[in-house]
């Protein structure tokens, strides 16, 4: 035994040193493989064509013996006597991919009991043997047909009981569900599962991802004759550099559950869903009760709050008009919660800072002081009108939290749904009254180069829809502007106009580009057109109405 080196670790039942083997004709197809298998393990070998998974396998059992290298079964370096190499066969069983390879014997009893009779055990031992792997593996069907009269998946399914019966310690799978339908491929994986069950360590040669992320304990990768990475599923398959090298694209669960996560449909803190069955769920959970917090369970004692955030206002009564009294409405809607505040514009923050010494905080300022009081479970309300590019970048904010409150939601913005923009009209008509059949109004909107901005042009057309033919919805920023408008009401020609912001606070923009004395001003623009012009510096936040769809929209949340 001098000179023969012996592995100790109980636990590791293959192993490779250093394995280096070049076929006849010069061609180096294993260059330098190290690598240990765990007993009991379920191992995936991946790689292009040609990496040299096959090579190493036939090493395995020991039918290539590499020219330098060892390679250790059970702790001992494989003995490559006769009898050794008869005892290692036994219990290092490949599976070939093609079966015709394999299987020799006339008729499928035959094939199976050739081995295991010829085995040093009882006669009777091994016969049982044979009736017990053609009963698990479903041959009773075809056990006395010839093998060449058997379909792709028969044959597949014999050229495993072939090994199986030999009860062996390790079965090799070289593409075992290369050129099945999907019905065998179904049986043979779940062969695979009964041979895991039984303790039996399974190394599969595969090029299927998606299989490998939900069966696999370790995916060993081969690139021309070397391993490029040996790892748990979850870490082989979130390498992409990695994967390129070898031709392998990611996991259809993984791709699907990082779009998801970037959307911020789902909690990237997650585990990494094993398959789709898995990534349903997580979305299924979704559904019932949208909950972007993290994975932590929800408690009854969890402390909650609602957050509104607003774009702000440097003008303090029309603050305490709008976005207060909505805070204030929120507050007595829902007793139970703690209301804070955020706002979105970081000028209007630092303007307020800087003139009046009044600290108003971000949105992540704002989630900031609610962890450091303790709470747990947030609902987020917007105070914006549309669901633009201000809103979308909210949320991010907010999302970037979602690891340390337990549930976050979120509320719409003004206009969402269709309901919202009939419940905006009637609620801003019914302020409003009937306009006079010879006057217009005039409602001013922000805009956006956002494509949400298509919902100002649709406002304007749902007015008129709904029988108010002389109100109109104009935007500052985008379409529909005052040159659209002056063309609009060109044709009603009226007696006198009014215009009115349709904005949550009548601030800046209301003041001066609405009903300024600017020449560009609205009121200016619609005067020098002739018509009379009457300014309401109301924003939308004065009006109960309005004010009541932010509270339902927190219900709805
Ligand atoms: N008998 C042989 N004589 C010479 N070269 C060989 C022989 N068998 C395989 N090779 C070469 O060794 C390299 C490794 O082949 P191997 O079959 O081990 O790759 P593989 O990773 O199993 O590929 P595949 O995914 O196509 O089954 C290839 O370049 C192949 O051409």
């Amino acid at each position: 035994m001098r000179g023969i080196k012996f592995m100790s670790d109980h636990n590791t039942i293959l192993k490779a040193e250093s394995v280096y083997f070049t076929y006849e004709d010069g061609h180096q197809a294993l260059k330098g493989i190290n690598l240990e298998i765990k007993r009991g393990s379920k191992v995936v070998f991946m790689g292009a064509n040609g990496s040299g998974k096959s090579t190493f396998f036939l090493c395995l059992n020991g039918i290539h013996k590499p020219q330098s290298g060892t390679i250790y079964f059970n702790g001992a370096p494989i003995d490559y006597s006769r009898k050794g190499l008869l005892a290692l066969r036994s219990k290092v069983g490949i599976v070939f991919q093609d079966p015709d390879n394999q299987l020799f014997s006339a008729s499928v009893y035959q094939e199976i009991s050739f081995g295991v009779l010829n085995l040093k055990i009882p006669e009777q031992k091994a016969r049982q043997q044979v009736e017990d792997v053609i009963e698990s593996l479903e041959i009773t069907p075809f056990r006395n047909k010839p093998t060449h009269a058997l379909s792709g998946g028969q044959k597949k399914q014999v050229s495993i009981a072939d090994i199986l019966v030999m009860n062996p310690d390790i079965i090799i799978l070289d593409e075992p569900a290369a050129s099945l339908d999907p019905k065998h491929t179904a049986i043979v994986n779940h062969i695979v599962d009964r041979l895991t069950e039984r303790g039996i360590t399974v190394i599969i040669s595969t090029h299927d991802v998606n299989f490998s992320m939900d069966w696999a304990d370790e995916v060993i990768l081969f690139h021309d004759g070397t391993i490029l990475m040996q790892g748990q599923p979850e870490e082989v398959f979130v390498n992409k550099a990695v994967l390129a090298k070898t031709n392998l694209e990611q996991p259809a669960c993984i791709v699907l559950f990082e779009s998801l996560c970037k959307k911020g449909i789902l909690n990237p803190a997650l585990p990494l869903p094993k398959n789709l069955s898995s990534l349903e769920q997580y979305i299924a959970d979704i559904n019932t009760k949208i909950n972007y917090g993290s994975v932590h369970t929800m408690t009854q004692t969890d402390k909650k709050a609602i957050l509104v955030v607003s774009f702000g206002t440097s003008y303090h009564d029309t603050c305490e008009k709008t976005i207060a009294q909505i805070e204030k409405d929120i507050k007595s809607a829902y007793p139970d919660y703690t209301i804070y505040r955020a706002w979105t514009s970081k000028m209007i923050i630092k303007k307020l800072k800087e003139r009046d010494g009044i600290v108003v905080p971000t949105v992540a300022e704002a989630c900031n002081k609610m962890l450091e009081d303790g709470i747990k479970q947030i609902i987020v309300q917007p105070t914006h009108v549309i669901n633009g590019i201000e809103n979308e970048i909210m949320k991010e904010d907010v999302l970037s939290f979602r690891d340390q409150f337990t549930s976050i939601k979120f509320g719409t913005p003004l206009l969402t749904s269709a309901k919202d923009n009939e419940s905006v009209i009637n609620a801003l008509m019914s302020e409003f009254g009937t306009i006079p059949k010879n006057e217009a109004l005039i409602f001013m909107g922000h805009g956006t180069t956002h494509y949400a901005n298509s919902i100002y042009a649709a406002l304007d057309y749902r007015f008129k829809d709904m029988g108010y033919s002389n109100v109109y919805l104009g935007t500052v920023e985008a379409y529909p502007s005052m040159e659209t408008l002056l063309k609009m009401i060109e044709e009603q020609k009226p007696d006198k106009v009014t215009l009115a912001p349709f904005m949550i606070v009548a601030g800046d923009h209301a003041t001066n580009d609405m009903a300024g004395n600017d020449s560009d001003s609205w009121k200016c623009q619609l005067e020098r057109a002739g018509y009379p012009v009457e300014c309401i510096l109301k924003g939308l936040g004065e009006y109960q109405q309005i004010r009541d769809i932010f509270v339902e929209h927190i219900q709805e949340a």
